[in-house]
């Protein structure tokens, strides 16, 4: 014959919690019938390893969809009130059957159970509202990349094409005057381009310092100190080959960037733009070394930048001693975003290649 197993019950506005004392319940049939809960199972209650059972009809309607979760020590029961509202009591029988108690580990009364609601609307609304600011912030985030990226696509796209049509139409030509023609944009690109030490600093994009910062210094190093300051490099065809190395890359990178920022990709592009500075950034180091090295005999002869020395030892130092540094400190930094492409390079398309298997 079946026992009755331990019943232990709490409410809520909405819902109806029952807990069966059986441990490793298993047979477990839970319905609700004519607003009466019927409960069958096997397991091991207060009087051992026996069947179970147990029926309750409620004081009020109830929907007939029962849920429940049966765990190694209880039976955990919800049942869904037809309509919102706290019970006076359990069941219509006044008299409490001697299985059935209150579950005072979730008891609340009516005024806690309202205030359990408005915590959990207060904890909604907070991250709702929390949400709605990251989203707001996440999309101002986007369009000021996406601003930003397509400002210096332009910018050098002009470059670039001003750079080739020029070639075509001058030829040889066009090698002499590249500075007087395209310096200021690309004065403006640079200038802007210190944005992106800025952008990896405060987290706007996923990426080290390091390798940008290297980038905005080199680049701006050999625009303003050896091309903007000595007229003497003006016309000579270093420039030229700085400045078209430069802008081939960038006209993939921030068309990339820009997909990027609505999550979207071209897959060519993807390939271009880490696959291009291959060639491109050994070249553009070679490039700028040259016009280093040819920017030396100026300094030299103009002393211009050169460092005031105490008269015991002389009476300056050539602004070429510390280009001779920097030629070190450019394979240095060669090296170091020579290493960090590649590894981007690698997280790409091995990343790519897991997501296609
Ligand atoms: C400490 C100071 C020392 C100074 C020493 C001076 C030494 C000088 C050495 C000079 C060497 C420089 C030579 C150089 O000037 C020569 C040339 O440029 S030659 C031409 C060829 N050049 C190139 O190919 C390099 C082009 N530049 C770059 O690729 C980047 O500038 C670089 C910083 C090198 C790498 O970029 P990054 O780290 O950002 O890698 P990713 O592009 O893969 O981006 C990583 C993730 O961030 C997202 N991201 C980055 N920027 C943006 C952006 N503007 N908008 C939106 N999103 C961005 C990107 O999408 C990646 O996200 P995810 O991984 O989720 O896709």
């Amino acid at each position: 014959m079946a026992l009755t197993p331990l019943v232990y019950w709490a409410q809520r506005h909405e819902d109806i919690y029952l807990r069966v004392e059986l441990t490793d319940a298993q047979n477990i049939a839970v319905c609700v019938h004519e607003n009466t809960l019927q409960f069958r199972a096997q397991g091991r209650g207060a009087k051992g390893q026996n069947d179970y059972e147990f029926s309750l009809a409620f004081l009020l309607p109830v929907k007939p969809e029962v849920s429940y979760k049966s765990t190694q020590r209880q039976v955990n029961v919800t049942v869904r009130k037809e309509q919102r509202g706290w019970w006076e009591r359990l069941i219509v029988q006044e008299r409490k059957p001697v299985f059935l108690a209150p579950d005072f580990d979730r008891w609340l009364d009516e005024s806690d159970a309202e205030m359990e609601i408005r915590q959990k609307e207060e904890k909604k609304n907070r991250v709702r509202a929390s949400r709605h600011k990251e989203e707001g912030f996440v999309s101002l985030k986007t369009g000021y990349l996406f601003v930003y990226n397509l400002v210096q696509f332009l910018g050098f796209s002009w470059i670039f094409i001003n750079m080739t049509v020029r070639l075509f139409i001058f030829g040889q030509d066009s090698l002499y005057d590249t500075f007087h023609t395209i310096s200021d944009v690309m004065f403006f690109c640079q200038i802007l381009a210190t944005v992106e030490v800025l952008n990896a600093a405060f987290g706007a994009v996923r990426t080290g310092i390091i390798p940008p910062l290297i980038q905005v210094v080199g680049r701006n190093f050999i625009l303003f100190i050896i091309f903007g300051s000595l007229e003497e490099m003006h016309n000579r065809p270093v420039v030229f080959f700085v400045f078209y190395l430069w802008s081939t890359i960038e006209i993939f990178r921030y068309p990339f960037y820009m997909l990027g920022c609505f999550n979207t990709e071209w897959k060519t592009l993807t390939w271009l733009r880490y696959t291009v500075w291959i060639p491109l950034y050994p070249l553009g180091v070679l490039a700028e070394a040259v016009a280093v090295i040819q920017s030396i005999p100026i300094f030299d002869e103009t002393k211009l930048f050169s460092i005031p020395l105490p008269k015991s030892i002389g009476s300056s130092a050539s602004f070429s001693y510390i280009l001779h540094i920097y030629l070190i400190l450019m394979f240095l930094g060669l090296f170091i975003n020579f290493r960090h492409l590649y590894k981007q390079r690698k997280r790409r398309f091995q990343t790519k290649k897991r997501k296609a298997n």
